[in-house]
């Protein structure tokens, strides 16, 4: 079976931990790069029966060397290691999830030059990585896979001194510099260093145990903030740092744990579930900005909702007006949502090619090109659509539609992107 990665399977909830928020979806077929990156056509052998229902028999799912293991089996969960594959990985899992995870790619580390950043201790936040050169925004900052990936079931249900070892066990199978690296994450225990910085993973799409934690040492380094300069995304496991705007030397690179388009006392609340009290830029804002800040976000919400009542109603539907694409663009821009421009660039692009403005939806249409990306990676959904409108709006099927009758007139290609 040639198993390329697609959405929904193999899709990679974010972020750090347990709680719930952005989804970054892998999708099929590569375009080119211009830094080194993963192969996201996935070839997987075949692992389920014809009807595609039930798993192979475990011994089908052996895995070959470098590979070791399994070793240390607790029921049907066993310790998989190889030094090799990105800077080490011990995996915590079934065989069968590391047989897939040994089909993924494990490519070694790339991103920008070492010396790009350094770490230092940031006032109440333990250590940060600060910009030692001016980053530009799209550079991929690092790109890695896990060093340990521990099945969720087993690190919520196991024995915590029985788990305790086979941490450590699994730690030991690493190469040294990694293990230093490891150990060098915040946390007391092993337990609490794959708490406080594991990312969730998914394995095998929506298949039974594919949730797994994913520590990559060097990544465990971005502190959070709510206003973020860096976005990850997720895709085959392996997972992507980009800058999502210039980046000035002396600037903390930050990442954002939770999804930070809420209000600042429910942002408060989720990072107060991660054990810290965040002191981030938007965060500690003087009480006068931080309310200005949080009704940006409830405008933003409203006109998100607004839009997106009268574009399901159909493209001719009524209310809409050309200014709500540019005014959503500016309230994400005056609230340092730089992260999560995608969506926001392709709405407004979107509406001005509806209402026949050519220079407009040009310039939204280029601009959500590079956000979706940055954000989203080379296979994003709305990609091809956003570069013809950028190309040739007048050839567009959302061109002009609100100008001729007010009524639908889909055209060409009814897959194009509408207004999500
Ligand atoms: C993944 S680690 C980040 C690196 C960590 N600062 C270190 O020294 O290794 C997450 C921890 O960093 C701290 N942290 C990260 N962002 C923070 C923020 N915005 N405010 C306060 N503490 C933060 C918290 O202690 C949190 O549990």
């Amino acid at each position: 079976l040639s198993h390329h990665v697609e959405e929904a399977k193999h899709c990679s909830w974010s972020p750090l931990l347990g709680r719930q928020d952005q989804l970054t979806c892998a999708a099929p077929r590569p375009k080119e790069q211009t830094q080194p990156t993963v192969d996201w056509k996935v070839e997987i052998p075949e692992l389920w029966d014809e009807h595609g229902e039930r798993y192979l028999p475990p011994k089908a799912y052996k895995l070959a060397p470098p590979w070791v293991g399994p070793e240390q089996c607790f029921t049907e969960f066993c310790l998989f290691s190889n030094r090799d594959a990105g800077q080490g990985m011990a995996l915590v899992t079934t065989a069968r999830n590391a047989y897939l995870t040994a089909h993924y790619p494990a490519p070694p580390a790339s991103g920008v030059e070492p010396t790009a950043f350094y770490e230092e201790e940031v006032p109440g936040k333990g250590i940060g990585l600060i910009a030692n050169r001016k980053i530009r925004k799209g550079e991929i900052i690092m790109q890695r896979v896990p060093a340990l990936l521990i099945q969720d079931t087993v690190h919520m249900d196991l024995d915590p001194e029985v788990r305790e070892q086979l941490y450590q066990t699994a730690v030991d199978r690493l190469p040294e510099a990694t293990q230093e690296r490891f150990l060098r994450q915040m946390g007391n225990t092993l337990f609490d260093k794959v708490e406080k910085n594991a990312f969730r993973m998914f394995v095998d799409g929506d298949h039974k145990h594919s949730l797994h934690l994913g520590v990559l040492p060097e990544v465990s380094r971005f502190n959070h903030d709510c206003r973020p300069n860096v976005h990850y995304r997720i895709a085959n496991l392996t997972h992507t740092t980009i800058a999502v705007r210039d980046i000035l030397p002396g600037e903390e690179l930050t990442i954002s744990y939770i999804y930070p388009q809420v209000p600042k006392s429910e942002r408060q609340s989720r990072l107060r579930e991660w054990g810290f009290v965040c002191t981030c830029s938007q965060c500690t804002l003087p009480p006068s900005e931080s309310s200005a800040s949080d009704n940006r976000i409830r405008q933003i919400k409203q006109l998100e909702e607004e839009i997106e009542a009268i574009m399901a109603r159909g493209p001719g539907g009524e209310g809409l007006r050309p200014e709500m694409g540019g005014k959503l663009v500016e309230l994400y821009l005056q609230e340092r949502l730089h992260a999560y421009l995608g969506p926001t660039y392709t709405r407004a692009a979107l509406i001005y090619s509806m209402f026949g403005n050519e220079q407009r939806a040009r310039e939204y249409a280029r601009e959500a090109v590079g956000a979706l990306e940055r954000e989203v990676g080379p296979h994003a959904r709305d990609l091809e659509s956003m570069r013809r409108l950028a190309e040739d709006p007048r050839g567009h099927w959302s061109w002009g539609i609100k100008v001729t009758s007010g009524r639908a007139e889909v055209g060409r290609n009814k897959t194009d992107a509408r207004g999500k």
